[in-house]
């Protein structure tokens, strides 16, 4: 089995990328039984974990139930999503610079919603070489199975919504669950994300952990040949933009897709805002700080559904230029090649 993880680490200290994973799900899901059993599969293979726990309350009980050797950031009394939304970067900042963990967990609130973390998330990787690369969510099965009988409410729309932007899903407390259930219970998940693996668990154990550490979804950084081959990035193929290839979708389950790049180079700005016009509408957000080459200072730009603004920065910390793109089902060998062709050109 190839350890994508452990290779990340081996890049120098500059180009680190410390993975995150996001941890979703309905309140009572299972989320803090996930992260301990991730915890635990992360220490046996050797890496060294660190959380960030979010509460909307003022304590977090849960943080208890994390051993002391495990970094541990607690963000209390709002939400990630919201409130708390600009604290996230920090917090990470500090876990990066005081414990260098090899991946990071980010256990969100039950009521997050989950588009407005992944934003959250992303921001912060602006800032901090960090990548969102998985979204676990965890489906309460009998709670998923009585909400869709009865209702339409927020709190089903939620759940819904939690399920929609998994790269994973966990239908987890299958124990309750006559086996005529847990089938109905795949069925709605399929339904609602057509592209994320589905596990059923008990107490959030899954029948193998191998797709912890053998997926990335996002690659941030120059593949080198070996890595080229095993994602089918070969340059003469035919391009459409917003495909995903057979390839790709083998590689990542994403439903929502970030991919983030860290540019080597100032890049000419015509040439990024032509990139920008073209891309795909399943590609919705997108932003970044970028250093032209033909301007005197840096930008920060955003892309929304189409519409790009870009605002002069002067960043008082050392930060690196990057991008993030955000969206569904699109091709990142495809974009991935666009970039990398804007830092060409200027050479
Ligand atoms: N029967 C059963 N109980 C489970 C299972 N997984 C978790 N539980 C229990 O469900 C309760 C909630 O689990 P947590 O892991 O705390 O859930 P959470 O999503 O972190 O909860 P919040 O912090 O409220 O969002 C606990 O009492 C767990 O022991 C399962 O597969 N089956």
């Amino acid at each position: 089995m190839t350890n994508k993880l452990a290779k990340t680490n081996k890049l120098t200290m500059t180009e680190r990328v410390t993975p995150v994973i996001l941890l979703s799900g309905f309140l009572g899901s299972g989320k803090t039984t996930l992260l301990g059993n991730l915890l635990q599969q992360y220490k046996e293979k050797g890496l060294k974990p660190a959380v960030v726990m979010n509460e909307i309350g003022d304590t977090n009980l849960d943080g208890q139930l994390v051993d002391d050797d495990v970094p541990l950031t607690e963000l209390l009394s709002g939400c990630i999503c919201c409130s708390m939304k600009g604290d996230l970067g920090l917090e990470l900042y500090k876990l990066l610079s005081e414990s260098q963990p090899d991946v990071i967990i980010i256990e969100s609130t039950g009521a997050a919603n989950p588009m407005e973390t992944i934003d959250a998330v992303t921001e912060a990787s602006m800032y901090k070489t960090v990548e969102l690369t998985s979204i676990l969510t965890v489906v309460d099965g009998p709670e998923l199975l009585r909400r869709h009988k009865t209702g339409k409410g927020r709190t089903f729309k939620l759940m819904k919504e939690q399920i929609r932007c998994g790269t994973h899903l966990l239908l987890n407390k299958s124990d309750k669950l006559m086996p005529e259930e847990i089938v109905e219970a795949q069925q709605l998940l399929r339904d609602w994300n057509s592209h994320a693996s589905i596990m059923e668990t008990v107490r959030c154990q899954p029948a193998d952990w191998d797709w912890l550490t053998e997926e990335r979804s996002v690659r941030p950084l120059p593949l080198n040949h070996e890595e080229a081959r095993h994602t089918g990035n070969d340059e003469e193929a035919e391009e459409k933009p917003g495909t995903t290839n057979a390839a790709d979708h083998h590689h990542s389950h994403s439903h929502v897709m970030v991919l983030t790049h860290y540019w080597k180079k100032p890049i000419d700005s015509e040439s990024f805002e032509v990139l920008l016009n073209k891309l795909p509408d399943n590609i919705y957000r997108a932003k970044g700080i970028l250093t032209f080459r033909d301007t005197p200072s840096r930008f920060l730009f955003q892309y929304a559904f189409k519409e790009t603004d870009f605002m002069r920065i002067e960043p008082q910390d050392e930060v690196r230029d990057v991008a993030v793109f955000i969206g569904e089902h699109f091709s990142k060998e495809w974009l991935m090649r666009q970039l990398e062709r804007l830092e060409q050109e200027v050479e």
